[in-house]
């Protein structure tokens, strides 16, 4: 599975420096041939910065990036990748059908695809519309049909649902999730983790330029854990310590311990056997969200 062959993009102590700031803090990240990769990270974490740089638009400080097997930005590469970074420049006045047109003979490929991207993300009907009366989550899709001219092997999107109604947003979804489905490989990034977690199988998170953690969206909210509510608080969270270790936090006077779930009847009967009186014991998920603002947080606390 992570031999060369399935390999899509791998950076490799990717680092970008601006002066004294450190925007891209030694990334290192593998996004595989066919999976829909996120790309996660609050505003200012370097996801636009990594994404540049495995584009071959920005010269990385230091470190590498390899797409589709070659060295990033290199001709033979960049014709294999279709990008989408920072709103594409369309002609406003021209309709999105001929915008495409303009966009596909400067790279050099037939007319013959504008219908077929056009197609996919369905604005086939609305073609003949000029760019300007779109809507922004029209604009945002026609960006994305520019980035699937000449069918890519690898599609970068920079933030595509940025700025979209829940309605763009919706569409953008679904569009991502057809994509996947026909097997394209797409590096995406979003601030938006609740968007993500339906649509990618794999995310990297990014905070302030370092890359925290890489895994499948289940492997991050882990298998979850015990909401615990019960009395007196302080035995049970003796307890819960001594069962769970450090993995026992208390929020709004519950017991959270990060244990497997199927460990519920042997919680309740330590709990019980300490003399704690159990009011609730219950499995809880952790979303996205959480897993996120948890990691993060870790990350600014061991600065
Ligand atoms: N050309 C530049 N010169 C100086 N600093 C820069 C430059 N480009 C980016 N930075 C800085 O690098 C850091 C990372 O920026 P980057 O745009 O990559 O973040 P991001 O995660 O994409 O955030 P956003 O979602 O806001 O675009 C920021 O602190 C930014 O100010």
């Amino acid at each position: 599975m992570d031999g060369q062959g399935a390999v899509a993009v791998r950076t490799e102590g990717l680092t970008k420096r601006y002066g004294e700031q450190v925007a891209v803090d030694s990334v290192s990240l593998t996004v595989r041939k066919g999976e829909v990769y996120g790309f996660l990270g609050p505003n200012g974490a370097g996801k636009t910065t990594t994404l540049r740089m495995i584009l071959g638009l920005i010269r990385p400080s230091g470190g590498s990036a390899t797409v589709l097997g070659r060295p990033a930005g290199g001709a033979g590469v960049n014709r294999q990748v279709g990008a989408l970074v920072e709103g594409p420049g369309f002609y406003p006045y021209l309709s999105g059908r001929d915008n495409l047109r303009v966009l596909a003979r400067y790279r050099g490929i037939g007319d013959g695809d504008v219908g077929r991207v056009l197609a996919r993300v369905g604005l086939a009907e609305r073609a003949s519309d000029a760019f300007k009366a779109y809507s922004l989550g029209m604009k945002q899709r026609l960006g994305v049909a520019a980035a699937l001219l000449g069918d890519p092997g690898l599609l970068v999107l920079d933030e595509p649902t940025n700025g979209l109604d829940p309605a763009g947003v919706g569409d953008m979804r679904r569009l991502l999730t057809e994509l996947a489905a026909a097997g394209h490989t797409v590096l995406l990034s979003s601030h938006m983790l609740s968007e993500v977690q339906e649509t990618c199988d794999r995310v990297g998170v990014i905070n302030r330029g370092r890359l925290v953690v890489e895994a499948t969206v289940g492997e991050l909210r882990g298998s979850g854990g015990l909401r615990v509510r019960a009395d007196p608080l302080s035995t049970a969270l003796d307890v819960s310590r001594r069962l769970a270790g450090d993995d026992v936090t208390v929020n709004d006077g519950a017991l959270l311990l990060r244990v497997d779930p199927g460990r519920a009847a042997e919680v309740t009967r330590a709990l019980v056997a300490a003399d704690v009186d159990v009011h609730e014991m219950r499995p809880v998920e952790r979303s996205l969200e959480e897993v996120f603002f948890e990691m993060t947080a870790d990350e600014e606390a061991a600065r």
